[in-house]
């Protein structure tokens, strides 16, 4: 059992606190926020994941888990100092790392024995370096702190079995004490630890999370030149997921990336990069696919309905992804102000995260257009003249395409998910318009009718 504090308790520091606890550590989490502090304290969580709350008021009712701004109290008798303070990125592309500088003086201020700091944020490589550099420099007491790489590879909505189950927990160290020491603490996970040093892990976190964003950049691209050609986006993924060297995930084509990440570190790669004379064309090229691909549905619509003035827009789903309340770099923030600008009444559906978007877009009146939470669906779509999906949440996706026929005053969908089989919308009499898949046409001749779809190309000759 070690003592260990953890800087940041936000989706990383938390989660990775509260586990540590739960496989037997004593833990402190440390941050500036007090309410934040004061919420946990009273069992929970600040952040929406599943399980995670149960975990805190167990740790915490066994006396493993504490939360404090207190950080003096935390890190002067810690083994390991774990950072999870944010990077967000800078106009310029690369990583904000005053946070890190902040906690890395607070610690040197703070140790009053030796410790390992372990940096679990994502840093650009060499930040280690300077971490540890910048911590002895400021050091008040005559104590040896070594600092560590350990990359996080969670992913949020399912952060905490991302965290017990970790298919790989990366290690970057310079000696045998700290890889020791790191192996030591994970020991009780029983996880496949790959040993590296500190630059190198510090790369394996950037190339793996913009390896990924490639990989859907990639799919959008396709998914497009697909609608060009007459091919099926998803039936191009099945195909092409049989061949393990490509494997089966994050073949998802829709309406780009989003989340505190890949969009940030992408950027930040393409900065190291640069900063070092050389061009990443393939992350840039992710990058600007990424651009395009978050409001292709809305100029599709846009054509489609000349003005959105006046109209009753059905808006399914705010998060950048189902299973978290998070909005950051969500396609809804991109969109829903083009629709507002157009005059557009909003009907807003999500589960968890209108409550976070109503910050930034109060309920009512907003610019020349309207935005309305609703609590269902359904609601969203009573009398709408179209619909956006943006996030595949259950509930969204439960949604059947005779319900949007029957509830939509014109069923109209632009799925930026791809959740629907674009056939079954046809037959139900709605005009489904998904990513890299052909449009759907209302299949009965007064829907087709209704919508201006009689083909005018078949008539035979003569007439
Ligand atoms: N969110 C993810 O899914 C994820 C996954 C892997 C890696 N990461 C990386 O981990 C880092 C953290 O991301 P996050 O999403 O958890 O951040 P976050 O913004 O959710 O949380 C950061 C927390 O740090 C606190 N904080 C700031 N300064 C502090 C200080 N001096 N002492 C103590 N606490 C302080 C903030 O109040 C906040 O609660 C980033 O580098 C990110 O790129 C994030
Ligand atoms: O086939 C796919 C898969 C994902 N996405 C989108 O990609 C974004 C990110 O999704 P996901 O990776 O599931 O969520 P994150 O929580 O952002 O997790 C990523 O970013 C974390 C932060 O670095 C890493 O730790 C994780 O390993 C990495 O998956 C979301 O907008 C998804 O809608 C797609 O468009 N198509």
């Amino acid at each position: 059992m070690y003592k260990i504090a953890v800087a940041g308790t936000g989706y990383v520091g938390l989660v990775a606190g509260v586990c540590f606890a739960e496989k037997g550590h004593q833990v402190t989490c440390v941050d500036i926020d007090r309410n934040k502090v004061n919420v946990m304290k009273s069992g929970i969580s600040p952040i929406y994941e599943e399980g995670l709350e149960e975990l805190m008021q167990k740790n915490y009712a066994e006396g493993r888990l504490d939360y404090t701004i207190d950080y003096q109290s935390a890190y002067k008798d810690a083994d390991a100092i774990f950072i999870g303070v944010g990077t967000p990125e800078q106009p310029d592309g690369s990583a904000n790392l005053s946070y890190i500088a902040t906690v890395a003086r607070q610690i040197a201020e703070s140790v009053e024995k030796d410790c390992l700091v372990v940096v679990k944020s994502t840093v650009p490589v060499g930040t280690n370096d300077k971490v540890e550099q910048f911590i002895n420099d400021f050091l008040v007491n005559d104590v040896r702190v070594e600092v560590a790489s350990n990359p996080e590879f969670l992913a949020q909505g399912s952060a905490v079995h991302d965290t017990l189950y970790a298919e790989r927990v990366i290690i970057g160290t310079e000696s045998k004490w700290a890889e020791e020491l790191l192996m030591n603490i994970y020991e009780p996970f029983h996880l496949p630890i790959v040993s590296v040093n500190r630059r190198s892990a510090e790369m394996i976190k950037y190339a793996s999370n913009d390896f990924l964003a490639l990989k859907i950049s990639y799919m959008n691209d396709i998914a497009n030149l697909c609608e060009l050609v007459g091919a099926d986006i998803q039936d191009v993924a099945r195909g092409m997921s049989f061949d393990e060297r490509i494997g089966r995930k994050f073949l998802n084509a829709g309406i780009g990336y989003g989340g505190s990440c890949f969009p940030k570190d992408t950027k930040a790669l393409e900065y190291i990069a640069k900063q070092n004379g050389y061009e990443l064309k393939t992350v840039t090229a992710a990058i600007n696919v990424n651009n395009e691909q978050k409001t292709l549905l809305y100029k599709k619509a846009s054509k489609r309905l000349i003005t959105f003035n006046g109209l009753k827009v059905a808006v399914l789903g705010l998060t950048f992804k189902p299973g978290t309340d998070d909005l950051r770099e969500a396609a809804s923030l991109e969109n829903v102000p083009l629709l507002l600008e157009q005059g557009a009444d909003i009907y807003a559906f999500d589960p968890v995260g209108a409550e976070n978007f109503a910050k930034v877009y109060p309920e009512g009146k907003n610019g020349k257009g309207s935005i309305t939470y609703v609590s269902s669906p359904e609601d969203a779509l009573k009398n709408a003249n179209v619909c956006f999906i943006f996030t595949e949440w259950g509930e969204v996706k439960a949604v059947t395409p005779e319900t949007y026929k029957k509830l939509m005053r014109t069923s109209l969908v632009f799925d930026g998910r791809n959740i629907y089989k674009v056939d079954e919308m046809g037959e139900a009499g709605v005009e489904y318009h998904s990513v890299g898949r052909k449009v759907a046409i209302p299949t009965s001749k007064k829907e087709a009718k209704e919508f201006g779809h009689i083909d005018t190309d078949l008539q035979p000759v003569g007439y």
